[in-house]
């Protein structure tokens, strides 16, 4: 089978590589559909993300639905034609936070494309079944490979415990951010406040409801804020841009009593913030890690057009293209390449 390795930054090499058969809980999936997520490009770019680095060729690619060729002896909720979305992380499924349902936050997670883990820019991928979820006829597989980052999204929502007739706002308008929007929309919100830096990418989360974009780089967030919300501030914050600046704003921006989410990854782990400010206005800070439980909510709300993922979508390129699609996926104004098969 045809598969994309990044051998070092930069290099992608197209390998045959065996197909793989599915273990007994398993389903084989030929993968059609898998986002270029912030990440893949930034192991394309760099070799590493932190204390995650890229030792050995690797497998890049997470956000990844197919259809269903072969199933394990074991498996009776999938066969093969099902069209499937795969969650990418799966947990060890014994250790402490899995057994108290935290899933996401096991030790021993196995990350599609974090290393060593490999990925799916390939055309075959075997994954545990109860982490593939079936698409219903009106979901395309671009949109279920696409669940993935929705789920952030959702995940972030319920971490601020997001609700109808909030006042939500999101820093940095990439795809977590619109993201986020959907999810915030989906919950309930009925002011949402976008910011970022560059232009293009605000004029295109206005175009996708933002109710305000505020381009911080030029305009006083603070003040923004403060006039959209008579003054209260935003009920909940949610960082999705990683920029230490705009961490540090959150808490500025945010009302007394409200709620800040940080999904952001910030480039240093320490970002000074002022304690007095968030005792004093009782601020709660959540960190929002991935996602737990969120698949089934993020193809139902796509199912019933409650959300829209497939309009962040700037390309579709093939597996043997993935090189000039990683360098597309790096221009400031693109928000989602995608690479598709249809072996
Ligand atoms: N906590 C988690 O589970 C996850 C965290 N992430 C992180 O979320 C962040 C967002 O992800 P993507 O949307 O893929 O990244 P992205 O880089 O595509 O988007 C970030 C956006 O923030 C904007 N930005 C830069 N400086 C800003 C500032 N000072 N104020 C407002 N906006 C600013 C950028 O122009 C860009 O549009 C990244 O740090 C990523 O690593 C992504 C997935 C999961
Ligand atoms: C941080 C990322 O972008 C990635 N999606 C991950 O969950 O590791």
């Amino acid at each position: 089978m045809r598969t994309a390795v990044l051998v070092e930054p930069t290099e992608f090499e197209l390998e045959d590589r065996p197909r793989p058969s599915p273990g007994p809980d398993d389903v084989l999936v030929a993968v059609r559909d898998v986002g270029i997520c912030g990440s893949d490009v930034h192991y394309y770019e760099h070799g590493r993300i932190g204390d995650y680095v890229v030792e050995d060729p690797l497998v890049l690619g997470h956000e990844s639905a197919g259809e269903v060729v072969e199933v394990g002896e074991n498996v009776t909720d999938h066969e093969p034609g099902d069209r499937v979305a795969l969650e990418p992380g799966v947990p060890c499924r014994r250790c402490a936070h899995c057994k108290r349902g935290d899933y996401h936050l096991c030790e021993s997670v196995r990350f599609m494309a974090t290393p060593p883990h490999d990925g799916a820019f390939t055309e075959y991928v075997s994954w545990p079944a109860d982490f593939a979820y079936t698409l219903p006829e009106s979901v395309s597989t671009a949109e279920g490979a696409l669940c993935e980052p929705l789920s952030v999204g959702i995940h972030a929502c319920r971490r601020g415990s997001v609700g109808t007739g909030d006042t939500v706002l999101i820093t940095g308008a990439g795809p977590i951010g619109l993201m986020v929007l959907e999810a915030a929309r989906a919950a309930g919100a009925t002011d949402v406040i976008l910011t970022d830096v560059v232009d293009e990418k605000l004029a295109f989360a206005e175009k996708r409801g933002a109710d305000l974009a505020v381009n911080v780089a030029e305009t006083d967030l603070d003040a923004a804020v403060a006039e959209y919300t008579d003054g209260v501030g935003a009920d909940v914050v949610v960082e999705a841009s990683g920029a230490e600046p705009s961490i540090k704003s959150t808490i500025d921006v945010v009302r007394r009593g409200g709620t800040v989410v940080l999904v952001g990854l910030a480039s240093e782990a320490e970002v000074p913030i002022d304690v007095l400010e968030l005792i004093d206005n009782e601020v709660d800070v959540h960190g929002s890690f991935r996602y737990k439980n969120t698949y089934d909510a993020a193809v139902d709300l796509l199912a019933d057009g409650e959300a829209d993922v497939e309009g962040i979508i700037d390309f579709q390129s093939e597996l043997e293209d993935i090189d000039a699609a990683f360098r597309r996926a790096m221009e400031p104004t693109v928000v989602k390449g995608m690479i598709s098969l249809d072996s």
